[in-house]
């Protein structure tokens, strides 16, 4: 059975006394080495998620759990170093001169020794293919080396949980494609939790599991596959489906018998494929 990471229990919130909640009675778990999507409209609430789970926000109602411990002032600083986040804008995530000086800044404020600041400033850039622009100064990057370097930053402190808070979201489709890649295999290989927030269809099916919110309230939460079955449901509440399911039931309306719900090129195909091959 699978360790349970993040809980959220009845969490409401809401930026002041008289503004509205942005979220209301939220509860999910999510579970370790999961990777968990959460998309919704914009202003559904999810980068409000995202700051409630590294305790830049606190809830009003409801406990947030991480890794055990609830997240309050006492645990903050304990749960910063278990939830790296990374957002949208890379050019406001840096703060050194170089890319190695970037790097070494979290680890400087937990206050690594020099050996291992080292020798984690090359594991964590060769990781994400940067380890070549050590000396480098971040404005010199392109968006995807920026978000890369970012992607290293968090990873050189150890986090068990890693938030792409619409990461990809500047970059252009080769770009999102490549990060992503990056982001699966560091994945892999630390055995992290991984959160992708993100209104990137591509990104969304690539997670085991999906949470939608709508309204500040969790509509629903299933596999990718399950979800982009909903499609009329989805579109009432602001959200696109894939092109390739949209195709898929198009083809089922001319009478084509599709078995499954495609997620991708490559599955549909597969399928046109079999029935083709059983005519
Ligand atoms: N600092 C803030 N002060 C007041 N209201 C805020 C603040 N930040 C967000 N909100 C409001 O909270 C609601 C949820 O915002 P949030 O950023 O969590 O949504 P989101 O789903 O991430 O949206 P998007 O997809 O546009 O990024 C929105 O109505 C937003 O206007």
């Amino acid at each position: 059975m699978r360790k349970k990471v993040i809980e959220f229990r009845n969490v409401s919130f809401r930026y002041g006394d008289e503004q509205p909640w942005v979220l209301r009675n939220c509860t999910f778990e999510i579970y370790e080495k999961e990777w968990i999507a959460i998309i919704g409209h914009n202003g559904s609430g999810k980068s409000t998620i995202a700051k409630l789970l590294n305790g830049l926000l606190s809830p009003q109602e409801g406990e947030i759990i991480i890794d055990g411990q609830q997240v309050n002032q006492d645990t903050i600083w304990n749960i910063r170093k278990d939830v790296g986040m990374v957002f949208q804008n890379p050019d406001n995530q840096f703060v050194g001169t170089t890319v190695q000086d970037d790097v070494a800044f979290g680890m400087e404020n937990r206050g690594f020794v020099r050996e291992e600041m080292i020798k984690r400033i090359d594991e964590t850039l060769s990781a994400v293919g940067m380890q070549d622009y050590l000396l480098t100064e971040p404005h010199r990057l392109s968006g995807g080396q920026k978000q890369r370097v970012a992607i290293a930053s968090v990873l050189a402190i150890s986090p068990q949980v890693l938030i792409l808070d619409e990461a990809t979201a500047m970059l252009d489709p080769k770009g999102r494609k490549e990060i992503m890649q990056t982001v699966s295999d560091v994945q892999e290989k630390n055995d992290l939790t991984l959160i992708t927030i993100t209104h990137d269809l591509h990104e969304v099916v690539q997670a085991e599991r999906v949470i939608v919110m709508n309204n500040g309230e969790i509509w629903d939460e299933a596999l990718p596959r399950e979800i982009f079955s909903k499609k009329e449901a989805l579109r009432k509440i602001g959200l696109d489906v894939p092109f390739v399911a949209i195709l898929a039931d198009e083809l089922k309306e001319v009478g084509i018998k599709i078995t499954q719900e495609p997620l991708n090129q490559e599955e549909l195909l597969e399928d046109l494929w079999t029935l083709h091959s059983r005519t």
